[in-house]
């Protein structure tokens, strides 16, 4: 394997809307201990290459994004237009998107950004700023506006953002996350103009969701998957197939988990405190469909799902499991198994 690697920072993927968005994305999650080291991440990332920053009013990370693409376009490093931003609305403040949105422009330092993704379908109970992001009762269960299971408010939250994309110029297309196929057939049907060109899940060879995958890439909707090697702790990196083709290859597990995604033709987010990894996870191995195949099947046979925020990021729940209440809001319900 000595050819000559393609660049996963190049590759693009096309959007129903005619537009593209570039497959490999950073994600900016801080981390809890240091979260404006977001701030070098991202500079460092898009020294690397990367085209693609993923971001959110909840994450609390896009001042520090400001800050650095403020660096990066003063210094000439890389113009606005070249760069794909994505930000997205959290339930508690899903009765006004636009003011979050205003709110993640302002931090973000930002005229517009390329995609604006609705968090959750669902609907917490959340002032006039969005606070608090997790409104909960003495019991530690969340205060929803609407049952989370079947209401049908989350849809008001599109809407409002078909209405932002429509009547202003501050995003450039719209899209989902986290929605179930059971969601989605709530919600596609209500649609008023703009459909939504991406859903962004939690997505990698333990979860494969494949009915979701292709309940969405049959609707026009492009994946986009987060958490590719776990989340903290990287457990998916743990998987032997996942090792033995980066050895194969001569690349970094990480690469085999973005290939994953990338050869499938969906977007996929991965995140580091770590400078160095940021620099040595863009290189995209010509995995062949049998080993991707492979890789699919590991969490076929054993599937496991990780973004269940048992660990910090200021909060301690599953609200989609049932466990604190018993509520479905129908997010991979099938396969979910704690972790
Ligand atoms: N729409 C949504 O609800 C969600 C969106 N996201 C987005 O997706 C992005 C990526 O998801 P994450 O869960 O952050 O990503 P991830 O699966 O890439 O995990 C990142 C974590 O794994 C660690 N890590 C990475 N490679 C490692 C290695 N080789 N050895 C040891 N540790 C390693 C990193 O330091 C970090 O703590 C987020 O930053 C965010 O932008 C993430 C979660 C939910
Ligand atoms: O985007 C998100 O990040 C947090 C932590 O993983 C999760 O709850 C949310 O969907």
């Amino acid at each position: 394997m000595t050819e000559q690697l393609d660049s996963a920072t190049s590759v693009k993927l096309q959007l129903s809307n005619g537009k593209t968005i570039p497959a490999l994305g950073l994600g900016t999650i801080p981390p809890d201990d240091n979260p404006g080291s977001v701030k070098d991440q991202v500079i460092t990332a898009i020294k690397e290459g990367y085209r693609h920053l993923d971001t959110a009013w909840y994450y609390g990370s896009e001042k520090y994004i400001g800050e650095a693409l403020k660096e990066l376009f003063d210094e000439g490093v890389v113009k606005r237009e070249d760069l794909f931003i994505t930000t997205k609305v959290w339930p508690s403040f899903w009765h006004n998107p636009e003011k979050s949105l205003n709110t993640s422009l302002k931090d973000l330092g930002l005229d517009y950004v390329d995609l604006f993704l609705q968090h959750w379908p669902i609907t917490l109970h959340g002032d006039e700023n969005g606070q608090p992001a997790t409104p909960k009762k003495d019991d530690g269960s969340l205060i929803y506006d609407d049952d989370p299971a079947n209401g049908t408010k989350y849809i008001e939250t599109y809407h409002k953002m078909e209405d932002i994309l429509d009547k202003t110029d501050k995003v450039k297309s719209i899209g989902i996350s986290n929605y179930s196929i059971k969601k989605l057939e709530q919600f596609l049907p209500e649609v008023r103009k703009y459909k939504p060109v991406v859903n962004q899940i939690e997505l990698h060879p333990q979860l494969p969701q494949q009915d979701l995958v292709d309940y969405c890439e049959s609707r026009g909707i492009v994946i986009v998957a987060y958490s590719p090697v776990g989340g903290p702790g990287a457990p998916v990196l743990e998987i032997p197939l996942i090792n033995e083709l980066a050895k194969k290859y001569m690349v970094t597990p990480n690469e085999i988990a973005e290939a994953y995604h990338i050869l499938n033709n969906r977007g996929v987010l991965s995140r580091s405190a770590n400078l160095s990894r940021i620099k040595t996870i863009t290189r995209l191995p010509k995995l062949s469909k049998e080993e991707l195949k492979a890789l699919y099947q590991v969490g076929v046979d054993n599937p496991k799902r990780y973004n269940c925020v048992p660990y910090g990021f200021g909060i301690g729940f599953r609200w989609w499991t049932g466990d604190l209440y018993s509520t479905d809001i129908g997010v991979m319900k099938p396969h979910f198994e704690t972790v």
